[in-house]
């Protein structure tokens, strides 16, 4: 497959234990055409999402493409708490071939149906938002009918029209219109939402979708437990979440390498206590970490941030 590349395992580097120590050293790169899940044991499987177009196609600064590279490179450093018997896959990248978002979102949706299928905890790294709509795809051609809430840390709604194509700014509109189609319920809860960075389309859109949604002036450690009841309240309502963390949700301090900052973003502490409470449910089927631009990075801290959130999942799963 042309679009599709397994990692090369020195990308994974760090201190050397020979004991599993660190993640470098535990992490497998694999094959997705080869290799052959033990449906038996707990996998976590990564998987890169190398693609910008949405963003670009979206007016936005484009870099995410290397989103997935920096992570890695990143994580592999952090230490390894996982059992033995637990696998760490890295299941190579989905990239993105002629600038055709469409059929990169297409493989993406046929490998979290394989992934899941498999036993998996896929935990996805882009790329652009755009992954969102190839990530629950898959994840609902797996489930069939039951009931996904999805679960967005975004700045941004991302219900934008996809009339001129998909692109990042409309996965959430995608999944709406689907779901009208097949006469399912739209269950979004988005987290974070920036009053300065939605126009008013967006939000009306969101209210005619019945949308639920937390602006970022209550979305911290101050208004916490009304934070977690509305988390809750969501969560009791569906059969499995899909959540997915947009680094340009988090104040630009923490997060300045991405297409469109946040300077009034939220902090990680809060999303941290989200995540707690989503995992702790047993209902997340997946997660996806979305918009890492190394271009616009400093000094490596928004790909510390993503995989300081994939180090953190990976281990409470
Ligand atoms: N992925 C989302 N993108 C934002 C971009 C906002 C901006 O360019 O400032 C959106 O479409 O709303
Ligand atoms: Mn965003
Ligand atoms: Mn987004």
């Amino acid at each position: 497959m042309l679009d599709y590349k397994i990692t090369a395992k020195d990308l994974w580097t760090g201190r050397k234990s020979d004991q599993e120590l660190y993640l470098h050293e535990k992490v497998q790169c694999v094959s997705l055409v080869e290799f052959e899940f033990n449906k038996d044991l707990k996998i976590i499987a990564l998987l890169g999402y190398a693609c910008d177009e949405g963003v670009k196609r979206n007016q936005g600064r484009i870099g995410a493409e290397h989103g997935p590279d920096a992570i890695r490179k990143s994580l592999g450093k952090f230490p390894n708490h996982l059992a033995n018997d637990t696998q760490f896959l890295d299941c190579g990248t989905i990239t993105c071939l002629n600038a055709d978002l469409e059929s990169t979102q297409t493989n993406l949706t046929n490998t979290i149906e394989l992934l899941l299928s498999q036993n998996t905890f896929p935990i996805v790294i882009g790329g652009g938002h755009d992954i969102a709509y190839g990530h629950f795809k898959g994840i609902k051609k797996h489930l069939g009918n039951k009931k996904i809430g999805i679960i967005n840390f975004d700045a941004h709604f991302d219900l934008r029209q996809n009339t001129s194509g998909n692109n990042s700014g409309t996965p959430f509109n995608q999944i709406a219109q689907d779901c009208e189609t097949e006469n399912a319920a739209f269950n979004y809860l988005c987290l974070g939402i920036r009053n300065d960075a939605n126009d008013k389309v967006l939000f009306e859109t969101a209210d005619s979708l019945n949308v639920k949604y937390l602006e970022t002036e209550h979305f911290n450690m101050h208004y916490l437990e009304h934070v977690q009841l509305i988390l809750m309240q969501f969560i009791e309502d569906v059969d499995y979440i899909y959540t997915t963390i947009d680094l340009d949700g988090f104040s630009s301090a923490y997060a300045p390498g991405v297409s469109a900052p946040s300077p009034m973003g939220f902090s990680p502490n809060i999303v941290l206590e989200c995540l707690k409470v989503i995992i702790d449910s047993k209902k997340l089927i997946s997660l996806d970490l979305a918009e890492m631009n190394p271009t616009y990075d400093i000094d490596g801290q928004t790909a510390k941030l993503a995989a300081s959130l994939v180090h953190f999942v990976m281990h409470m799963v």
